[in-house]
């Protein structure tokens, strides 16, 4: 194989669940490189969970939009046009938006089963940290069945998740990887391992108006 042809990654769908699609490769390498610049420059400030604020340890997050990074036009487009690529997989209507999250979530944080809440078209998170291995925990954990689908019986969501009628999806947090979720989907970000050491958990993440 040629050094260009090793840089020149086709994105591919890793998985296409019912809810939810997994692109890898999503962004050309020289995009994908711009946005790990720009995420390594963004001022994150510390963040409780709103899913378990006591449990979930704290993760970093900075607001911002596609109109207010630095990376360029052409590197917002590369992203937009993957999001609509997930979306167009999904079959799902929802509406681009122009606001994001980056987030940054270091050893011992996660964030707990939930939903993303009604009133939601899609959710999706493109993951940039340089490095992730199997071994350093952080993966998204979804049950690709609609919330309504899960038996509420004691209106407690750790518990009636054990009566889910599909075992838990698992998606580490590989580099250069997008997925797109539809909203009123259970999941969580399990946490960080120790063995992760100072690697940080890097993402951004939207919400798509439905
Ligand atoms: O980072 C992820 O994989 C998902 C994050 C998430 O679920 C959220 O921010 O609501
Ligand atoms: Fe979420």
């Amino acid at each position: 194989m040629t050094l260009h042809s090793e840089r020149t990654v086709e994105a591919v769908t890793a998985a296409l669940g019912r809810r939810f699609v997994v692109i890898d490769n999503a962004l050309p390498q020289d995009a994908f490189v711009a946005w790990m610049e720009e995420e390594r420059a963004v001022r994150h400030r510390p963040s409780f969970s709103s899913i378990d604020p006591v449990f979930d340890g704290v993760a970093f997050h900075a607001d911002s939009s596609f109109a207010s990074v630095k990376v360029g036009e052409g590197q917002v487009e590369v992203v937009k046009s993957a999001i609509r690529k997930g979306l167009e997989a999904l079959g799902s209507p929802a509406m681009d938006s122009e606001h994001f999250r980056f987030w940054r979530y270091g050893r011992g944080a996660g964030l707990g089963w939930h939903d993303d809440g009604r009133g939601r078209g899609a959710a999706y998170t493109l993951y940039l940290s340089g490095e992730w291995r199997a071994t350093w925990g952080g993966e998204l954990e979804l049950f690709d069945c609609p919330v309504d689908e899960v038996p509420c019986v004691d209106f407690d969501v750790s518990k009636d998740l054990m009566n889910a009628p599909v075992p838990a999806t698992s998606i580490a947090p590989r580099p250069n990887r997008l997925v797109v979720m539809v909203a009123g989907t259970f999941h969580r970000v399990r946490k960080v391992e120790a063995s992760a050491g100072d690697s940080l958990r890097r993402s951004i993440t939207g919400f798509l108006a439905p």
